[in-house]
């Protein structure tokens, strides 16, 4: 039997009488490299605030671990190991990647606000974002400012602060989007040594980042699930060009 480890049934979402994300049934195994991909408007983005309960769903539920979290605050899935990367925004500009990140390892700690009352708290949470930082290739700048780092660097700061939340399944948005080429192979080779045990739905734009990254492939078209198969089949199915070429035209 496979283990899945993330999955939605029946999930709706209207904006008025517009349906953003039109009866999507998606199940993620565990250990599973797994992309959503899709034209622009195609819902990936409503879809994701779904599974992270940014939004309610108008019908449907969403199961994590086999539990139904369709009503769960956004927080309380990051504590059970639900987390996405989000955009580094103004907040974090005048911080370094070493506050930022030990920050977040205080949160998860819950002990928030008063963690420097603890000399030996604070070494063990300096020392663990020091490691993870280094894991994600951002050791030699973890004391700069956030805002002169270069956008690379930036992105994988953004991947180092979600696993500062220790997850099990992680929503990986366009983690390329935007890196100058220079900077993409660094990007691309610590997005594809992210650890196996650690379950990855990614949402890109990017094909070629998908079709090395991906071992499943969910296609979305107008809210619904359009098709879905491994990276051999989505690369030669003329229907999928066919939804891309649509939108270049
Ligand atoms: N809050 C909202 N109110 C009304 N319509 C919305 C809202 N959010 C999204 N939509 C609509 O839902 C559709 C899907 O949008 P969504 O952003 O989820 O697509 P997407 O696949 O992420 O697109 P992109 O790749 O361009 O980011 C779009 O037509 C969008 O205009």
């Amino acid at each position: 039997m496979t283990d899945i480890v993330l999955e939605t049934r029946n999930l709706k979402r209207r904006f008025g009488a517009f349906l953003a994300t039109n009866d999507v049934s998606l199940k993620v195994e565990r250990g599973a490299r797994h992309a959503l991909i899709g034209p622009n408007g195609a819902g990936k983005t409503t879809l994701i605030n779904l599974l992270t309960g940014v939004l309610p769903p108008s019908e449907g539920q969403v199961f994590l671990e086999g539990e139904d979290i369709t009503s769960m605050a956004s927080f309380r899935r990051v504590k059970r190991g639900l987390t996405r990367t989000f955009q580094i925004n103004q907040l974090f500009n005048d911080f370094t990647p070493l506050e930022t990140v030990a920050l977040a390892i205080a949160e998860r700690e819950g002990v928030g606000h008063n963690f420097w009352k603890s000399v030996a708290g604070y070494g063990r949470i300096v020392d663990e974002a020091a490691d993870l930082l280094s894991r994600f290739g951002l050791a030699s700048v973890m004391g700069e400012r956030t805002v002169i780092l270069p956008y690379g660097k930036q992105r994988l700061l953004e991947i180092a602060l979600a696993f500062a939340s220790r997850p099990r399944v992680l929503l990986l948005d366009e983690p390329a989007a935007g890196v100058p080429e220079d900077e993409r192979h660094e990007v691309l080779s610590i997005v594809s040594a992210l650890p196996a045990d650690v379950t990855v739905l990614l949402i890109e734009h990017d094909m070629d980042l998908v079709f090395s990254f991906a071992n499943r492939i969910s296609v979305l078209v107008a809210g619904a699930l359009f098709t879905e198969g491994t990276v051999a089949e989505i690369s030669a199915d003329p229907r999928v060009k066919a939804v891309y070429l649509g939108e270049n035209a």
